[in-house]
C-alpha cells in the first residue's frame, strides 16, 4: 500500500515561490495537502476480455502472455486450460505461477501456498489461527495439479500427504509478492489539515455515537482516520458520560495518572497539566515504549477565570512542510532519537529503552506514522556529536517554527458539552496558561484498541459511506478466513 502525499499549492506557486511564502505564514493556511492511502497503478482495463471469444489457437498464444516464460527446468504439467475468463496456472519447479490478467502474473512458492491454506484442518475456521504445523511440511513439496476453478486456485497435493488447498483468487492476487501486484482496495483517505480546519472541524453528536447501531461510532473513527482528531457535541457534563462515550471506542489505557482521569490545576499528580500553566503542543507519553493511541478530553468547568484555550496541531500536516521546505531538517528529526522520562510521582520513574528514545517522526517504509514531540518531557541529549547536536538543534528549530505557526495551529475554547479525541500519534494538543478554577476529564484508548474497533466497524459498514448510513442495526458480519486483515 503506497501513501500519497499531494501539495495542492495556490495556483502558479512553485516550490521556490512556496518557500518564501510558507515563511511569511500569517493566517491563511498555505495549502489543503489530502494524503491519500492509495493503492499503485490502477487495474489494467480488461480490453482483452471484453473482446470476443478466443478460438484456442488464439488462447494458446495469449497463455504465453499471461504468464512469464517457463523456468529453464521444463514445467510440470501445462498452463491449465483458460476457459471462461478465468486466470491461467503453472506449476513450475518451486513455485505456482498464476496469469491474473494480460501482463499480470504472480508466482507462489510450493511451500508458502501449502503453509497458507486455510480449509477448516489447516487454519481454524473460527479463532482463525493456524493449525497447520509449517515444520511438517516438506521443504520440497511440489503440487501434483492446478486447476483453475471459477472462484480460485485449486491445488491437489501429492498422494503422499494427500491434501487439497482452495486460495481465492482476491486473495491470492492481494498477497501477491513474486511480484506484488497492484493493489485496488478503495484508497483510505487522511486529510492533512491547518488552521483553517476551524471553518469546519470535524464532529458528530453524542447522539449519534451512542446510538446502538453504531452508526454514529463509525462516522466518529472515520473520522478521527481521516483528520486524526474529532468533537463529539451534546456531551453530558459529566465523569460516568464522558467514560460511557470513551468506552464506545474501546477499553481505555490505564497509567501512571489513572485509569479515567478527573483533573484540575491542583498537582494532584506530579505533572504540569495538574497545573494553570501553559502547555506547547505536544503528544502525550514520549516516555512510554508505546505512547497511548488516542486521548479524550471533556472540559467538565471552567469558572473564575480566563485561558485554558485548547491547541491542536496536525503533527502529520507540519512534517509534510518541514519535507518539503527543509528536507535536512525532516531527515535529521527521523533518525535522531529523543530521550523522555515521567518522574513526577514518587511511585513511578518512566524512561525510554534503549535510553537514546526513539524519533520525533517515525516511518513505516516512507509513510510517516507517528509524531512523537513533547518538549517538556525530553530527558538529557547526550547521545549525539558535537556536530549532530548542532544539526539537531537546528532540525528542532525549524520544527517548532512550523508547529507554532499560525497557519499550523487551530485554536479552540472547549466548553462543557464538547468532547475531542486526538490520534496522539499523529495530532499534537496543547493548551493555554488558564486562572480560575478549571476542570477536565478523559482517558487514554490504545493505538490497538482503535485500530480494531474502526476495523470491526469497516467489516460492518464498508459498503456504505459513514455520513448515510441507515438506522437499521446491521448484524455483524461473519469473519470470513479470507478476510482481507489476516
Ligand atoms: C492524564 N493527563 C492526560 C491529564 C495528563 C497526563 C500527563 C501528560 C504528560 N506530560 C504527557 O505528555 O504524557
Ligand atoms: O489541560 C488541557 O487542556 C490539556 C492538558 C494536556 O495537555 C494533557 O493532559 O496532556
Amino acid at each position: 500500500m503506497s501513501t500519497v502525499t499531494k501539495i495542492m499549492r495556490p495556483s502558479g506557486m512553485t516550490t521556490k515561490t512556496l518557500k518564501s511564502s510558507c515563511r511569511t505564514i500569517s493566517t491563511s493556511c498555505r495549502s489543503t495537502l489530502v494524503r491519500v492511502q492509495s493503492t499503485t497503478a490502477q487495474r489494467q482495463t480488461r480490453t482483452l476480455h471484453s473482446a470476443t471469444s478466443w478460438a484456442s489457437a488464439a488462447a494458446a498464444a495469449l497463455k504465453r502472455t499471461y504468464l512469464p516464460p517457463e523456468s529453464s527446468t521444463p514445467a510440470n504439467g501445462a498452463p491449465t486450460a483458460r476457459s471462461q475468463d478465468l486466470p491461467v496456472s503453472r506449476i513450475d519447479e518451486r513455485k505456482v505461477v498464476v496469469g491474473f490478467d494480460i501482463g499480470e502474473w504472480a508466482k507462489f512458492h510450493h511451500v508458502w501456498l501449502r503453509d497458507h491454506c486455510r480449509c477448516p484442518e489447516c487454519f481454524h475456521p473460527v479463532t482463525k489461527q493456524r493449525l497447520l504445523n509449517t515444520f511438517d511440511i516438506p521443504p520440497d513439496i511440489k503440487p501434483a495439479k492446478v486447476e483453475s476453478k471459477p472462484d480460485g486456485l485449486e491445488v491437489h497435493w501429492p498422494s503422499s500427504i494427500p491434501h487439497t488447498s482452495f486460495y481465492p483468487w482476491d486473495w491470492l492476487r492481494r498477497h501477491s509478492y513474486d511480484p506484488p501486484l497492484p493493489r485496488h482496495e478503495s484508497s483510505s483517505e487522511e486529510i492533512l489539515w491547518c488552521s483553517k480546519i476551524q471553518q469546519a472541524p470535524p464532529t458528530v453528536s453524542y447522539e449519534e455515537v451512542m446510538s446502538p447501531d453504531e452508526r454514529g461510532l463509525y462516522k466518529w473513527l472515520t473520522n478521527v482516520d481521516k483528520f486524526g482528531f474529532s468533537f463529539v457535541s451534546g456531551v453530558p457534563a459529566t465523569t460516568e458520560a464522558t467514560e460511557e462515550l470513551s468506552t464506545q471506542i474501546g477499553f481505555s489505557r490505564e497509567t501512571q495518572y489513572g485509569k479515567f482521569w478527573d483533573f484540575t490545576a491542583d498537582l494532584a499528580r506530579g505533572d504540569t497539566a495538574y497545573t494553570n500553566l501553559a502547555l506547547g503542543a505536544h503528544t502525550d507519553n514520549t516516555y512510554f515504549t508505546d505512547p497511548c493511541g488516542l486521548q479524550l478530553f471533556h472540559l467538565l468547568e471552567h469558572t473564575g477565570g480566563t485561558g485554558g484555550a485548547t491547541l491542536l496541531v496536525d503533527g502529520f500536516y507540519v512534517a509534510s512542510i518541514l519535507k518539503e521546505l527543509y528536507p535536512k531538517a525532516y531527515d535529521t528529526l527521523s533518525r535522531i532519537g529523543v530521550p523522555a522520562h515521567a518522574a513526577g510521582e514518587p511511585g513511578s520513574v518512566y524512561t525510554l529503552f534503549p535510553v537514546t528514545g526513539y524519533p520525533i517522526l517515525r516511518h513505516h517504509g516512507d509513510e510517516l506514522v507517528q509524531v512523537r514531540w513533547n518538549n517538556d518531557d525530553r530527558s538529557t541529549m547526550d547521545h549525539l556529536t558535537a556536530s549532530e547536536m548542532d544539526e539537531w538543534y537546528d532540525a528542532i528549530r525549524l520544527w517548532h517554527k512550523l508547529l507554532t505557526s499560525a497557519d499550523s495551529e487551530y485554536w479552540v475554547q472547549l466548553s462543557p458539552g464538547t468532547a475531542v479525541v486526538v490520534n496522539n500519534h499523529r495530532v499534537l494538543h496543547g493548551r493555554s496558561a488558564f486562572t480560575g478554577k478549571r476542570r477536565l476529564c478523559g482517558a487514554y484508548i490504545g493505538l490497538d484498541e482503535y485500530r480494531s474497533k474502526l476495523a470491526v466497524l469497516k467489516e460492518r459498514f464498508s459498503d456504505q459511506d459513514p455520513a448515510s448510513l441507515s438506522a437499521v442495526i446491521l448484524p455483524p458480519k461473519e469473519r470470513s478466513v479470507w478476510s482481507p486483515l489476516l
